[in-house]
């Protein structure tokens, strides 16, 4: 396959300097030396080895936007921090992010490929789910269907126990952050994860308050699991309802309300569901129903709840000796690009800060999709990002304005 097929942008075809190199060695001298791809890089329309396609949108500490890796022509995400605004406790939160990432391996969470630094920003390059959140698709079209609901929730529930198994608590489990990938979910943001034992005792408050367990506004330490769990019933109920159940105009009363603990449940949700949202919802974390107790529960009877995966490597100078046939037939596509051995152990130091990580990641993904049908792409959409969801226009959750307003600011302290 020639450069041009192989490039989303390609150089001079008249420059002698691309005549006998491999497709990686051309995109590597296109970049230091091609004025197109320089001027690309100047006006914050390139990154590496990632074309910018657009705005996917802005949250609090972050840009993020659609981009194309020029080599294997797969889209990505990629959430562009500015490392002058970057304190202590934010470096720290997001070298969280990236060990959490790297830790889990599922089917409903978003993967993270490569990360790219310059001397003012941070890119963290991740798998892009096209079709929207779940948060814009029930303020669009309404709360889900039953049916829905119980589908979507059983691969988020599989997603947080994969976590919870691994020893990674999320602390940030809203309706913005479960991404579609055609109707696959998939869990993502982990900014403010944390690698926690049972039982450990955390201090830190983090999350959004609608989302917060009551223990995170009146106790000096919380378990982690638990406030995820919490998470989960509010999350539930938004999803069957369209409405959040504690409502507040103030982040004040809106604490009061969730120490108070009562809410009510409109009728047209079934008893069994009722019974989940009672018992995830109980104001003692001890008391609240278990992920695996759950997986049982009568309302979710006979959804299935995606495996975590098979062991695999993620760094492509392990792949180099692995037994794995995934890993093996990637290493050959690495190699069929021009990303020899050789290149592959000179990048072994920077890890996941490096590019050939990031091809490396991208072409096992793609191979794994194409390979096990439950991680295939479903192409069956709801709506599709690229015509709608990114741009919707945020709407009123009963009472919660939208992102934009401090509601759905996320607090590290909450007073
Ligand atoms: N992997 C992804 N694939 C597709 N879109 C994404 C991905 N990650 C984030 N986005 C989108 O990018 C936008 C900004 O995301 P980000 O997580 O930074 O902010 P947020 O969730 O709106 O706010 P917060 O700062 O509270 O997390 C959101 O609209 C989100 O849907």
């Amino acid at each position: 396959m020639t450069l041009q097929h192989r490039l989303s942008v390609v150089g001079d075809e008249n420059d002698p300097n691309l005549d006998n190199k491999t497709p990686y060695e051309q995109l590597v001298y296109l970049l230091n030396n091609d004025q197109r791809y320089l001027k690309e890089a100047t006006l914050n329309k390139r990154v590496g080895f990632y074309r910018i396609r657009g705005d996917l949108g802005t949250g609090n500490f972050s840009q993020v936007k659609m981009a194309v890796n020029s080599l294997t022509r797969e889209r990505v995400a990629i959430k562009i921090l500015d490392k002058t605004k970057m304190d202590e406790k934010t470096q720290k939160l997001l070298s969280r992010e990236i060990k959490s990432m790297d830790y889990v391996k599922h089917p409903n969470i978003i993967r993270l490929y490569e990360v790219h630094e310059t001397l003012a920003k941070i890119h963290i390059v991740l798998e892009y789910a096209p079709n929207g959140e779940l948060f814009s698709k029930i303020t669009t079209f309404g709360k889900l269907q039953e049916t829905e609901c119980r589908s979507n929730f059983s691969q988020i529930v599989s997603a947080v126990s994969h976590m919870h198994d691994r020893n990674i608590i999320h602390r940030d489990l809203k309706a913005e952050n479960i991404f579609y990938s055609g109707k696959r979910i998939k869990v993502g943001d982990f900014g403010f994860s944390k690698c926690s034992q049972v039982g450990e005792q955390l201090s830190t408050y983090c999350g959004s308050p609608p989302y917060a367990a009551p223990e995170l506004f009146k106790d000096e330490h919380y378990e982690g699991r638990y406030v995820d769990i919490w998470a989960l019933g509010i999350l539930l109920y938004f999803m069957v309802t369209g409405i959040m159940p504690f409502r507040a105009d103030t982040v004040g009363k809106l604490k009061k309300c969730i120490i108070d603990g009562t809410f009510t449940i409109p009728s047209f949700v079934s008893d069994n569901c009722q019974f989940i949202i009672r018992n995830l919802l109980k104001r003692s974390p001890k008391e609240r129903l278990t992920l695996h107790s759950l997986e049982r529960s009568d309302w979710l009877e006979g959804q299935e709840f995606p495996k975590p995966l098979h062991s695999f490597e993620l760094m492509a100078h392990h792949a180099l000796h692995s037994s794995g046939t995934d890993e093996q037939q990637t290493i050959k596509c690495l190699n069929e690009l021009g990303v020899t051995s050789k290149v592959i152990k000179e990048c072994k130091d920077k890890g996941v800060r490096s590019n050939v990580t990031g091809i490396y990641r991208i072409m096992l993904h793609k191979l794994q999709k194409q390979k096990y049908p439950y991680l295939a792409d479903d192409s069956t959409t709801h709506s599709s990002r690229d015509t709608s969801a990114s741009t919707l226009s945020p709407s009123t959750i009963d009472g919660y304005s939208s992102k934009k307003k401090n509601i759905k600011t996320k607090v590290c302290t909450i007073l």
